[in-house]
């Protein structure tokens, strides 16, 4: 049995970024950017004015005061779009935010310091040289590198990729993950239960889910019984998948056929099987296709250890797929609000929290139902809390590390 750590690192080594593909950029929201993104002109691309008001010589609005304005002629226009006219001496040129300033002016004065009497305008303050003026470039200059690759895109992203004229982006290409679900006694929503052994599944629409919130391609490949042939007929339709994900029958039950399975029919190479962990202790983990390019994930049964297997080593390699820098789960530090015990401490424990945020600290409530078989642990929890091995027990008060799984409650 290998520790959490270990089987992290060798999840993120043995997983390698997916290729790119071309998207338009409105269909780019979350995904990694896969080309370097330069400006294509300069911005501002010419000197605009910052205000609306008037275009001014300096020179014409020294001194210029309330007691004493500066008389200038209102002549012409410039407006956002628009070649404006040039400023003669002695003359103003009314102008709106985000207009070219007219050849002459160097100073816009906003209309809030101005009266307007006729063709008059007078000024009622002398502003400095250059005041409101947004120059050419003061943002960027042409071919200076706008955002680099691997930067995951947000709406700023896209905003920019719009204003440099892209209207498709090279991003990372987004795994398709399969789903299998093993197990005699697992019913799909729907069928009929004919037999208290009977379970209705959980795992199978938890993961198609957490899959969807990573921002991966979920497919159900379908339900498979404890028998070979069931099993081998589901994996033929794996092949298509970037991630194949089975869940159920990875133990050391006589029915638990699952790791063999890939082996034989997917030609999966396991790198391990069995983690120091806990929940989640029989996952299996391994490579297959062409160049070992696929992954692949023998997920425990229980319903917590679905879900937490998922967050803890899935997701991060599913996020290396698509390109992520840092695919591992950010750690917070907080405080434990209530005593934490436990009897065997042989394994890392995930357990299940609920986290708040008051005071300047995370403030860290662990629940008391923590069997990996109690799916409803999972629904007031936003965090999983990290109890490392050897430690039996935590009092409240102390600091412990988790990682949120949820932002929202
Ligand atoms: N002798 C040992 N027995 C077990 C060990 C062990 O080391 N030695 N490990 C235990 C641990 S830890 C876990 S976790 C489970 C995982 O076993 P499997 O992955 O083989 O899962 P199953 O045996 O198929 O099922 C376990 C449990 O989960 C329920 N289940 C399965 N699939 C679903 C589903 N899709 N939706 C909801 N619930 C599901 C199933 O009915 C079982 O109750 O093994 C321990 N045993
Ligand atoms: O890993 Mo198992 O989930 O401890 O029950």
């Amino acid at each position: 049995m290998i520790a959490y750590e270990e089987a992290l690192k060798i999840v993120l080594e043995k997983t390698k970024p997916l290729g790119n593909e071309k998207v338009f950029i409105h269909q780019a929201l979350n995904r990694i950017l896969a080309e370097d993104i330069h400006a294509d002109r300069d911005n501002p691309p010419a000197d605009n004015s910052g205000m609306d008001g008037f275009a001014v010589r300096h020179e014409d609005i020294i001194g210029a005061s309330e007691d004493n304005p500066a008389a200038l002629k209102i002549i012409g226009e410039s407006k956002a779009g628009d070649l404006p006219p040039k400023l003669e001496k002695g003359a103003a040129i009314p102008i709106y935010t985000g207009a070219l300033i007219p050849e002459g002016a160097d100073t816009i004065i906003q209309k809030e310091l101005t009266k307007v009497e006729g063709s008059i305008v007078y000024i009622l303050k002398e502003l400095k040289k250059g005041a409101n003026i947004r120059e050419k470039g003061g943002d960027y200059k042409a071919g200076d590198l706008l955002i680099p690759k691997g930067k995951r895109l947000r709406p700023a992203e896209i905003g920019v990729l719009s204003s440099v004229n892209k209207a498709t982006v090279y991003v990372k290409q987004i795994p398709r993950v399969g789903i299998i679900t093993t197990g005699d006694e697992i019913l799909d929503i729907g069928e009929n239960i004919t037999k208290e052994s009977q379970i209705r599944t959980s795992n199978t629409y938890s993961l198609y889910t957490q899959v969807l919130e990573t921002g991966a391609i979920p497919t159900i490949i379908g339900f498979a019984k404890d028998n070979p042939e069931d099993i081998k007929e589901k994996l033929k339709w794996a092949k298509n998948c970037d991630v194949l994900l089975t869940t159920g029958g990875v133990s050391v039950g006589e029915y638990d056929l699952v790791k063999d399975f890939v082996s034989k029919e997917l030609n999966v190479s396991i790198h391990f099987w069995k983690v120091a962990l806990k929940p989640g202790k029989p996952v299996a983990f391994g490579t297959w296709g062409e160049d070992g390019e696929k992954i692949f994930f023998g997920i425990p049964g229980n319903p917590v250890a679905s879900m937490v297997v998922y967050e803890i080593l899935v997701k991060p390699a599913i996020k290396k797929m698509m390109g992520y820098q840092n695919p591992e789960n950010k750690i917070f530090t907080g405080i434990l609000t209530e005593d934490f015990k436990r009897k065997s401490a042989d394994r890392l424990e995930f357990i299940r929290a609920y986290v708040e945020y008051k005071e300047d600290n995370f403030y860290v409530k662990p629940f008391t139902k923590q069997a990996s078989n109690m799916l409803t642990s999972m629904l007031n929890a936003n965090a999983l809390v990290l109890v490392d091995i050897d430690i039996h027990q935590i009092e409240a008060g102390e600091k412990v590390r988790f990682i949120f799984f949820d932002r929202e409650i």
